[in-house]
């Protein structure tokens, strides 16, 4: 189309005509015009034309007679069409060149759709105009929402011979006709009706070319679409008029002039529409000019549009032409967030963005600005603020050459996190014995980095491999273009292999700061590898405005949220899954529900179960369960326990980054698992031996595993309950001392029975009061038989280096031998009686020679042995000064010589106390994971 004709303005008619013609236009403003088209292309048609237009904007009167469906079919249907478009843009060539005044007395508003939503919101639009107080205000408009959508509807039904795009017509016609009849009265709103009126006439007769033609052009649709603007733009300027103000409107086609760049974009001629804004403005010296977005027209007065966002554009090229002091985007959000807030709950709203932060927010998929919006007030150093006009009172987020606000902190030089997904990477590898892969290298860029598609390219400096991301849609193409293209170099063994890895995403961290600040990338990817999320490709530019990760999609937003709270300091969020809700389980939950709201506030740290399970049912939830009731949900909501649905159901989960398996069983089947579950990247917190005194190849597996990943696994109250033990040892072992004897009262249920053994009750009531007191394992045998002791004396030697089994410690059992079989810990407590006599002589001897009993564990670390018996001790030793529950456990090592142990007394048993270690182990998770400590 574009081809066929090329317009060209006329030599005006005399200045007297186009008076004239001015004083015949009944008060409109708009001057006349006159138009000559050269017929380039179809001579046969006649050299020229002359279209006479008298009033406003031509579109308005052009007559319908032209596109009549006898004229179309008679003559050039297109050529018809083209003499409509070239008319519907009224140019004013000469005039008196009326200064326009530029610079900070401009202040540019942009209103998009949803802001133009309703006769309501169309008058808070105006309140928010009026309340400027600039010299001078040009308000740019979008469409009402929907309209454009269902203008886009209308030539598309039209084309496709769909007789109904006449309905759809009216109901444009209607819905503008409606919001007038809301918004406007009297004249105005007489006006504005007979203007719509004469427009929907006028789009009537070009839609009937249109589906006679079965096709519509770009131009003929641009031309259709961009009636949303230039009614929205009349309403909004009636409904500022009517406060008093002086205002008036202006359709943007008479003054933005684009040339199409590339594939569905534009680029502005600035000299030009700079020329014809001189013009319009010398007619029209107007202090508030309210402009339709989105539209323009071609050098050759051709209707168009600036395709998606252009509203946005269009505010940005106005302001930079009037070199306003600011462009204002209105819209429906408090201002750029710095992720998407429906991934990152904690996203905050930024107060300031370089042109290039925004620049590459947009790139990575962040709703900021079209890349493109930027560029025209980028160069005369214009900010635009984007702010919420549902909620003046949020100042919005600047975006501008040099922000105030960079301070220089680490956590600002990152300003946001930004993802893509659905792509695939492909990978072009070189044989190991060629070192020609660079050639290959360049004519993968040569042929595809002038494609939209590319998403980035990372080459490895080995010279052997460059992969880059595309979308996963297109990668097929890309792989066959490429086998196509390195058939020979594939075949002669040159290229190793083009490689599709698909289901990936890319994470974006951008920051203009970035490239001036040392660990920023540290950061980055120590957040990702304790989120325990896999790198496939790295990039990063020199200019370092961003640094790309490709990931697998399925970890794409754990990554984001980790990476994220990890520079926003926001709330370092753990899913715990809860195994064995009993004693030691439930009364954590407990005091997780006493805690949560002082960890969210004090330390940052959001804990959530998102499942607990015992041994025959189990409750699920995706955000968290209410910890206060969580008894009565798991009799009333749960399911039927299935440990393997327990894990993937928290394994499942991509929201919360960070997971945590917390088994408070005794079972060894559940401890079993753990190594699967770091393996997923599930950290592994727990009270229960089994796992740590089970076999010893299990156990070296399993610690070999947690060293080599930065999944973790924590079991401080496998020994001493709460009591800090395990990281006294790790501490000692770390700092380089030597462990020489780890001894101890180890048992808080035989340190109980032997301190309250005094004669006064019966051994078996004893035992019966520890067992209330939840100092027991759930079968008190396993204290009895010292298995407990030994379990523990098992953990701290392996601890220390020691490869023992726990079959290599002999075991002093207290169980007496007949009771050894009982079927349950019931009936061993209901036996246990018989044997009391015996338990009151051992203790009376005891006593006779000023001696008490006492149950020891001992780690000799220099004969690598092991050992846990009954003992009797001086009244006076440190062992027989405990009281209750107490475990008592010396360390004798090179630092802490011989008479001098360091020496870690108090409760070892009960349950505050042992699930206040398993508490503590979570949090110190958390601050592995970055928590503030
Ligand atoms: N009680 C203490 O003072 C103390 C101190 C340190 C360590 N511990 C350890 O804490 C753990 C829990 O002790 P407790 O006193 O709370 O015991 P408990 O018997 O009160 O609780 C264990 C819970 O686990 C459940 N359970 C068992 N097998 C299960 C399975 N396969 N799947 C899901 N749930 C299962 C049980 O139904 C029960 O609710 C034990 O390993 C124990 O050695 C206890
Ligand atoms: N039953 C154990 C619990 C602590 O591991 C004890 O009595 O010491
Ligand atoms: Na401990």
């Amino acid at each position: 189309m574009r081809g066929h004709a090329v317009a060209s303005p006329l030599p005006p008619a005399t200045a007297a005509a186009r008076r004239r013609h001015r004083a015949s236009s009944s008060g409109r403003e708009v001057a006349s015009q006159c138009w000559k088209y050269d017929l380039s292309q179809d001579r046969s048609l006649g050299a020229s034309l002359r279209i006479g237009q008298s009033q406003g904007s031509l579109h308005r009167h052009c007559s319908a007679n032209l596109l009549r469906p006898a004229a179309a079919k008679n003559c050039c249907f297109s050529l018809h069409m083209y003499f409509f478009l070239a008319a519907a843009i009224s140019v004013e060539q000469d005039g008196v060149n009326t200064y326009l005044p530029k610079g900070d007395m401009w202040s540019v508003h942009k209103f998009g759709g949803t802001c133009m939503g309703t006769p309501q919101r169309i008058q808070s639009v105006a309140d928010i105009v009026l309340g400027d107080s600039s010299e001078r205000k040009l308000v740019i408009v979008s469409a009402m929402s929907k309209v454009t959508d269902m203008m886009y509807n209308l030539v598309h039904k039209a084309q496709s011979r769909n007789d109904s795009y006449t309905i759809a017509l009216e109901e444009v016609s209607e819905k503008h006709m409606a919001a007038a009849k809301d918004l406007l009265d009297g004249e105005d709103l007489a006006r504005f009706l007979a203007q719509l009126h004469s427009d929907v006439s006028n789009l009537r007769a070009m839609l009937r070319a249109i589906y006679i033609a079965g096709h519509a052009t770009e131009s003929f649709s641009d031309f259709v679409v961009g009636h949303g603007e230039l009614w929205s733009a009349q309403m909004l300027s009636y409904a500022i008029k009517k406060s008093g103000a002086p205002c008036t409107w202006m359709d943007t086609r008479e003054v933005l002039v684009v040339k199409p760049s590339g594939s569905n974009q534009v680029d502005p001629d600035y000299l030009e529409s700079e020329k014809r804004l001189q013009k319009w403005f010398s007619r029209q010296p107007a202090e508030m000019i309210i402009a339709t977005g989105f539209i323009a027209s071609t050098a050759e007065n051709i209707p168009t549009t600036l395709k998606r966002d252009g509203s946005d554009f269009s505010a940005a090229i106005i302001g930079s032409l009037v070199r306003a002091r600011q462009v204002t985007i209105w819209t429906d959000v408090d201002g750029v967030f710095s992720a998407d807030p429906r991934k990152v709950s904690e996203a905050v709203i930024l107060s300031t963005l370089s042109y290039q932060e925004a620049w590459e927010m947009s790139y990575f998929g962040a709703n900021v600005l079209h890349p493109r919006t930027i560029i025209p007030v980028m160069k005369d150093n214009i900010p635009i603020v984007i702010r919420n006009m549902f909620n003046i009172s949020a100042p919005g987020t600047m975006i501008c050459r040099q922000p105030a606000n960079d301070n220089g902190d680490l956590d600002a030089c990152v300003k946001s996190f930004a993802t893509i997904d659905n792509l695939a990477l492909v990978n072009v590898e070189g044989s190991v014995s060629y070192t020609h892969l660079d050639v290959y290298k360049r004519q993968v860029y040569i042929r595809f980095i002038g494609s939209s598609s590319l998403q980035n390219i990372v080459q490895a400096s080995s010279e052997h491999s460059i992969c880059f991301a595309v979308p996963e849609k297109e990668v097929a193409a890309v792989s066959a273009a490429l086998h196509v293209r390195f058939r020979e170099a594939l075949a002669a063994g040159r290229l190793s292999k083009v490689e599709v890895i698909n289901g990936c995403s890319i994470l974006a961290a951008v920051g203009l700061r970035m490239a001036s600040t040392p660990g920023v990338s540290a950061i980055l990817f120590d957040a990702l590898a304790k989120a325990n999320i896999n790198v496939r490709a790295i990039a990063q530019g020199c200019s370092e405005y961003n640094i790309t990760v490709v990931l697998k999609q399925e970890d794409c937003v754990r990554a984001l949220r980790a990476a994220h709270s990890r520079f926003f300091l926001s709330k370092t969020t753990l899913a715990v899954g809860i195994i064995g809700p009993g004693l030691i389980g439930g009364t954590l939950l407990n005091q997780l529900k006493d805690q949560a709201a002082v960890l969210k506030e004090n330390m940052n740290i959001d804990l959530r179960v998102i499942g607990i399970t015992g041994s025959s049912m189990m409750l699920l939830s995706d955000t968290g369960i209410d910890s206060t009731q969580w008894k009565e949900l798991l009799r009333k909501e749960g399911e039927p326990a299935d440990i393997a649905n327990f894990v993937r159901h928290l394994s499942d989960n991509h929201v919360f980054p960070n997971k945590v398996l917390v088994d408070c069983t005794a079972d060894t089947s559940v401890a079993s698992h753990y190594y699967d579950w770091l393996k997923k990247g599930i950290h592994v917190i727990t009270p229960n031996k089994k796992a740590n005194s089970g076999p010893l190849d299990r156990y070296l597996k399993l610690r070999t595993l947690q060293r080599a990943s930065y999944t973790h696994y924590f079991y401080e109250a496998t020994v001493g309950a709460g009591l800090p033990i395990i990281s006294t040892l790790r501490g000692l072992l770390e700092t380089g001392d030597k462990i020489l004897r780890i001894e101890g009262i180890f048992s808080g249920t035989l340190s109980y029975i032997f301190n309250n053994f005094e004669g006064t009750r019966t051994f078996s009531d004893v035992v019966a009061e520890a067992k209330e007191a939840g100092y027991t394992e759930p079968d008190p045998r396993d204290d009895l038989s010292g298995t407990d002791v030994a379990r523990k004396v098992i953990i701290l030697a392996r601890e220390s280096g020691l490869r023992l089994e726990l079959s290599d410690i002999p075991v002093n059992s207290l169980v007496p031998e007949a009771l050894a079989s009982c079927s349950s810990a019931d009936e061993f407590m209901q036996k246990l009686p018989s044997f009391d006599q015996d338990w009151a002589r051992q203790r009376s001897d005891a006593e006779a020679a000023g001696e008490v009993l006492r149950y020891v564990g001992v780690v000799d670390a220099v004969n690598k042995k092991g050992q846990v018996e009954l003992r009797r001790y001086k009244r006076d030793h440190p062992f027989a000064q405990l009281s209750g529950s107490d475990n008592i456990i010396a360390f004798t090592t090179s630092r802490y010589k011989e008479q001098q142990p360091l020496i870690v007394r108090g409760p070892g048993a009960g349950a505050e106390v042992t699930a206040g270690g398993v508490f503590c182990d979570i949090l110190r998770l958390a601050s592995y994971l970055g928590a503030p400590s």
